[in-house]
């Protein structure tokens, strides 16, 4: 799998850094709350797990799955809900934890299903940001790296369903993509 890596990213270690700095960051921000971490499947399972570790605040947990891009490096253009919460978001405040902001179709299909509900405040924290990518205008709250305009992969970010389990975030030999 390491072999059809084109290059590095961002390694382990850059990753941990950033953790510990958002981390603390909501820590400070959300003193004496409780806010609802919710991840988005399945690419932000490992920012998640390690972000909510570097958090010094009582939270709640929970996962939504959404998707849109089909395996490919393209976006479908409609996001599909395929598992939603469970816990009842009425005046809580919550923060999404995303692995990437691309188009920004899902994050803004995420805020809208949640204010509909009636969240109290919603807050978006991601590993990684893709302005370049962009479509849709929505903005996070909390980001890790702002990346460059490629499809990148590991630490729970795919291609075709595969690589997510890399524990750094690299881009792919061109030979790789098939829909490039
Ligand atoms: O800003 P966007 O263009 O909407 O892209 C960002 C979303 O795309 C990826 O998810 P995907 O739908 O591929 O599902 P996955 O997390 O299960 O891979 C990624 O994990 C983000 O949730
Ligand atoms: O660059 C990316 N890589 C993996 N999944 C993604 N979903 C949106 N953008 C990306």
């Amino acid at each position: 799998m390491n072999n059809d890596i084109l290059k590095t990213l961002y390694s382990e270690e850059d990753i941990k850094q950033a953790c510990k700095k958002l981390g603390k960051q909501i820590s400070e921000d959300y003193k004496g709350k409780t806010p609802i971490i919710i991840g988005v499947l399945k690419g932000a399972i490992f920012f998640m797990t390690d972000m909510v570790r570097e958090m010094d605040i009582y939270t709640k947990l929970d996962f939504i799955d959404v998707s849109s891009y089909n395996g490919g490096t393209k976006s479908s253009g409609s996001v599909k809900l395929i598992k939603d919460i469970d816990i009842d978001v009425n005046g809580q405040d919550i923060i999404f934890m995303e692995d990437i902001i691309d188009t920004g179709r899902t994050l803004k299909y995420l805020k809208e299903l949640l204010a509909d509900r009636g969240a109290n405040s919603i807050k978006v924290c991601t590993l990684m940001d893709k302005p370049e990518g962009r479509v849709v205008e929505v903005k996070a709250d909390y980001v890790g790296f702002e990346v460059p305009n490629e499809f990148v992969v590991g630490y729970g970010l795919d291609y075709d369903g595969k690589y997510r389990n890399l524990p750094y975030v690299g881009v792919l030999k061109p030979k790789i993509y098939s829909d490039q």
